[in-house]
């Protein structure tokens, strides 16, 4: 059966990763880094909720399509955005964010692609939603929420600046 998450759902999920990212970094200066698309929604979310503490927090945006392993096999003309990380990568705590963890292909691409821009003091992943099913050897520092799927489920994630509302749904296969 297909489920629903509302917006109340994913608002307590990203209360829950601010908290968890608030106790952990303790004050440090850190640099939060969204990945296109919803990624960035989502940090952008976080630093509005981390932003009244006496600390350094950057942000930035992160496209990654150009270090996608798949990318060859993409459409002709994939919509390329620009990163933007108006701050110096080399030696900072930098999080990497996004909506939806799965098979941990997209968070090696951003590790390549972040590299383009510095060499990182630390870095660590914030998944807004993990949804299992991971195909590399890569897990989240910070988690939202923890998704029980189906490897042939997907996860639609649609927030309100980037879709205009905000609910999560899961779907099974050939239920829609
Ligand atoms: O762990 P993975 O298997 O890489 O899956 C997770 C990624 O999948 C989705 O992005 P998608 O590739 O659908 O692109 P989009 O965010 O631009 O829609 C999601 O936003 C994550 O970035
Ligand atoms: O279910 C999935 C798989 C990859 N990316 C998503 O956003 N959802």
């Amino acid at each position: 059966m297909n489920r629903t998450l509302s917006a109340e759902e994913i608002a307590q999920a990203v209360e829950t990763l601010a908290d968890a990212i608030r106790t952990r970094t303790e004050g440090k200066p850190i640099a939060l880094v969204g990945i296109r698309s919803r990624g960035d929604e989502v940090a952008e979310r976080l630093c509005n909720l981390l932003a009244d503490e006496d600390r350094e927090l950057d942000l930035g945006i992160l496209d990654i399509s150009l270090y996608r392993d798949d990318f060859e096999h993409l459409h002709e003309n994939p919509k390329l955005q620009e990163s933007d990380i108006p701050f110096t990568v080399d030696g900072a705590h930098i999080i990497l964010v996004d909506d939806v963890l799965f098979t941990g292909r997209t968070i090696r691409a951003a590790l390549d692609a972040l590299s383009d821009w510095g060499r990182p003091g630390r870095v660590e992943l914030a998944a807004l939603i993990d949804r299992g099913h991971r195909e590399m050897p890569i897990q989240p520092d910070y988690v939202g929420l923890v998704l029980e799927t189906n490897r042939l489920d997907h996860v639609y994630v649609s927030l309100e600046n980037t879709d205009g509302k905000d609910f999560i749904e899961v779907v099974e296969p050939g239920s829609k």
